[in-house]
């Protein structure tokens, strides 16, 4: 492989990985909560990217332009997945603001002072574990289930695979990469070079979303991610099965 097809692919890879769409959105997101979550869902994606590139570079993936319908189905069904992400997003911005809401109150009620209790030492103490003790209730909280790995890496996987965008650029893009007479070592590096490319991108993205949601350290944070995410994701999901291919 010679250095300009090194280059060319390398330049084609980033762009892929810059363009906005829903796993910037999602990386960003599951960080911003949890950086383990969005380091976990970023290997979903590389999982599901490594599957993209094998079906293209199989010819599978060409049966899609056989079967237009199929490139439909894609469509659908991803901008379908995007849309319930949305949705479980905005159940979660509910849940944090009815968390949010009893939590002031209760402070409230605490503020209060009352002499004949001795609380006064255990209230200290809670306001010195501050935010991290919030974030730890927050954290033992069921729905709070779309932050465990398995979950965030299944859905890299997927949001991977029903991405059109991905799927388009594997299909028309990667066949136009792919050297003449190319040696398995053509194959590996491009293969590497692409997916190296694309993780990095992620997971650069991801430390920073969690530096900065952690400089916030608030849960009142939370909320405006997740209302964020829910509409976001919502306006990609309808976009997808929108806009014509
Ligand atoms: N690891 C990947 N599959 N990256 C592709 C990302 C595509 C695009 N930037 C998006 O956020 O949807």
């Amino acid at each position: 492989m010679t250095g300009p097809e090194i280059l060319t692919i390398t330049g084609a890879a980033a762009a892929l990985a810059i363009t906005p769409g829903p796993e910037t959105i999602l990386t960003i997101r599951l960080s911003s909560l949890r950086r383990k979550a969005g380091l976990v869902y970023a290997l979903g994606t590389a999982t599901g990217t490594v599957i993209w590139m094998v079906l293209a570079l199989t010819g599978v993936s060409a049966l899609l332009t056989v079967y237009p319908a199929a490139i439909q189905v894609l469509k659908i069904g991803g901008g379908l997945y995007l849309c319930l992400l949305g949705l479980l997003a905005g159940r979660q911005a509910l849940r944090l603001r009815r968390e949010l809401r009893a939590a002031s109150a209760d402070s409230a009620l605490k503020d209060t002072p009352d002499p004949a209790s001795s609380a006064a030492d255990d209230t200290s103490a809670e306001a010195a574990a501050g935010p991290v003790s919030e974030i730890a209730t927050v954290m033992d909280s069921s729905s709070w289930g779309h932050l465990r790995s398995i979950v965030s890496y299944r859905r890299g996987i997927i949001s991977s695979l029903s991405n059109p965008k991905v799927g388009l650029f594997f299909l028309a893009i990667l066949p136009t990469l792919v050297p003449a007479a190319p040696s398995s070592v053509d194959y590996a590096v491009l293969v590497l070079l692409i997916l190296g490319v694309l993780l990095s991108y992620q997971l650069v993205l991801a430390c920073l979303a969690s530096l900065a949601a952690s400089a916030m350290a608030h849960r009142s944070a939370d909320f405006f991610i997740e209302a964020a995410s829910t509409v976001i994701l919502l306006v990609i999901g309808i976009a997808v099965i929108a806009i014509p291919i």
